[in-house]
């Protein structure tokens, strides 16, 4: 477990992190969202020790912890091979002679580039660039690993392959750290996250938890003359994709209504269903939309 306390780190006089308690169980994926500027990296580099000019107390397992961490930039030698990359990378991780090929081989088999291994990654695509600066993370087994929006500029191909990485190295007992502003990324592989804004968390908890708290219960409707007038005086209805969404507490019934009303006015149901609550609803509602640039 990871425990992070009254953190709080500043450039000059922008504070960039303010006040962060945070709690990273083992062994799982923990998201940290927000918005352009809101701290993420700096929370990042100052669990990586990248950081070490700031306050607070940072409290990591009693053994010795391995971090493997994958800079948002991507940081490869462009004119060298993958396999020098991987070998660059394992000997700063401290690894040496036979141990240090067999890491590099078995890296390059996990993230996809066996047959590549040999090309200058100056020919390599965006998303095996991105595999590769994922890779020379992985060389020394790390128990923790950090990744700074590893999926930036990759095709739906990668995205996949990442995940299913990011999937295998939490069932061999890794914890990751993963940052992105992708919201569906973070929904689809991450068990907890933190939503980060202006260096301070302002809501952290299991996805699922996340989600049920914030939501609010709506159906969305398409049709011809199907929607009660009752249900406008007593809802909220916001027009969406040529059809509606209705806020409700009782969505099943609300959509009982919806069908009676149907049936009895001859009216026409084209798309009836329950609206998913989205983590990026709960994003913007806590955020707001402004642009933070
Ligand atoms: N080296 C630095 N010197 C001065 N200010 C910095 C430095 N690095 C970051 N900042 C500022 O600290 C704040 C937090 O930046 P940080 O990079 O941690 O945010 P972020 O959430 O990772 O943003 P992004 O999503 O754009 O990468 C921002 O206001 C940023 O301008």
């Amino acid at each position: 477990m990871i425990t992070l306390t009254n953190i709080h780190k500043s450039y000059a006089s922008k504070n960039a992190l303010s006040n962060v308690t945070l709690t990273i169980s083992k062994g799982i994926c923990f998201g940290l969202v927000g918005p352009n500027g809101a701290g993420k990296s700096t929370l990042i580099k100052v669990i990586a020790s990248v950081i070490k000019d700031y306050k607070g107390k940072i409290q990591l397992p009693k053994n010795q912890l391995k971090i493997g961490y994958v800079p948002q930039d991507i940081a490869l030698e462009e004119t060298v091979t993958a396999y020098d990359n991987l070998r660059f990378f394992g000997n700063i991780y401290g690894l040496r002679g036979k141990e240090l090929l067999k890491r590099v081989d078995e890296v390059l088999f996990k993230i996809g580039l066996k047959e590549r291994g040999k090309d200058k990654v100056m020919t390599f695509s965006g998303g095996m660039k991105r595999r590769l600066n994922i890779g020379c993370a992985l060389l020394h087994k790390p128990d923790l690993i950090i990744m700074d929006e590893p999926t930036v500029g990759v095709d739906p191909q990668s995205r996949r392959y990442i995940f299913e990485m990011v999937d295998q190295l939490k069932k061999q007992g890794s914890t990751i750290i993963y940052a992105s502003h992708y919201m569906e990324e973070i929904e689809q592989i991450c068990d907890e996250a933190a939503f980060i804004d202006n260096g301070q968390i302002i809501e952290c908890g299991e996805i699922s938890q996340l989600l049920s708290k914030h939501a609010t219960p709506s159906i969305y409707v398409k049709g011809e003359n199907c929607i009660p007038s009752q249900l406008n005086q007593n809802h909220i209805v916001t027009d969406k994709d040529e059809g509606c969404v209705i806020t409700t507490e009782h969505p099943l019934s609300t959509m009982e209504e919806v069908i009676h009303f149907c049936k009895k006015e001859n009216g026409r149901i084209e798309r009836l269903e329950l609206v998913q609550p989205r983590l990026e609803d709960i994003f913007f509602s806590l955020t707001g939309s402004k642009l933070r640039d």
